[in-house]
């Protein structure tokens, strides 16, 4: 089985996809995480070393290794904004899962995290970022099949969520 999570930055994608391949027993393939243990770098390192330009086409080489694999793959925030990317993913026949959060939502959770561990959120600030939120906003709505509001929902809430929304798609399709 395989299933694609996409979302704004603090949505809860790497937390959501981990949980669900618990509950569905398949695996989870985070593309942050696999740009780390890649390139040797934590991702704020990445961006300082190398810049963003550079992040990104090593994060397009992840998704195209990613989207071989069975089981989840959660992407970057920025991931499906790309171009090469949203081609990619709007071509590709797995489920894609738009995780929907409010600015609110985003803002409380991402303050919650070290700032540090997102570089476009300490360059940007908090306006910069929602900004940033609401422009890539159309892109996240056009790539998704299923579409879950995340807002003031736990994570165990959120991942049932998926798998009846899931089992409801694979039904029609
Ligand atoms: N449903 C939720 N309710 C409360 N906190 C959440 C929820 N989902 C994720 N979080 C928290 O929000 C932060 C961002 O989650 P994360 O999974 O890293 O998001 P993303 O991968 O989309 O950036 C983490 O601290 C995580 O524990
Ligand atoms: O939105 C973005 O451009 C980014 C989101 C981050 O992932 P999360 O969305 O998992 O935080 C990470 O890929 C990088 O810091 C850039
Ligand atoms: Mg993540």
């Amino acid at each position: 089985m395989k299933l694609i999570l996409i979302g704004f930055m603090g949505s809860g994608k790497s937390t959501i996809a981990d949980a669900l391949s618990h509950k569905l027993a398949i695996e989870h393939h985070d593309l942050d995480q696999l740009i780390e243990k890649q390139s040797g770098f934590k991702i704020p390192a990445y961006f300082e070393q190398f810049g963003e330009a550079q992040f990104r086409e090593f994060e397009h080489q992840t998704l195209i290794d990613a989207l071989e694999l069975d089981g989840i793959v959660s992407t970057g925030g920025g991931t499906p904004v790309q171009d090469a990317n949203f081609d990619l993913l709007v071509q590709h026949p797995t489920p894609t899962v738009f995780l929907n959060a409010t600015d609110e939502t985003v803002l409380k959770r991402l303050l919650k995290d070290d700032v540090e561990s997102r570089p476009l959120f300490q360059e940007l600030g908090a306006t910069g970022l929602i900004e940033l939120k609401h422009a890539r906003q159309p892109k996240y709505e056009q790539l998704a099949d299923i579409i879950i509001d995340v807002n003031d929902k736990t994570p165990a809430q959120i991942v049932d969520e998926i798998v009846n929304q899931l089992n409801q798609y694979q039904l029609e399709h």
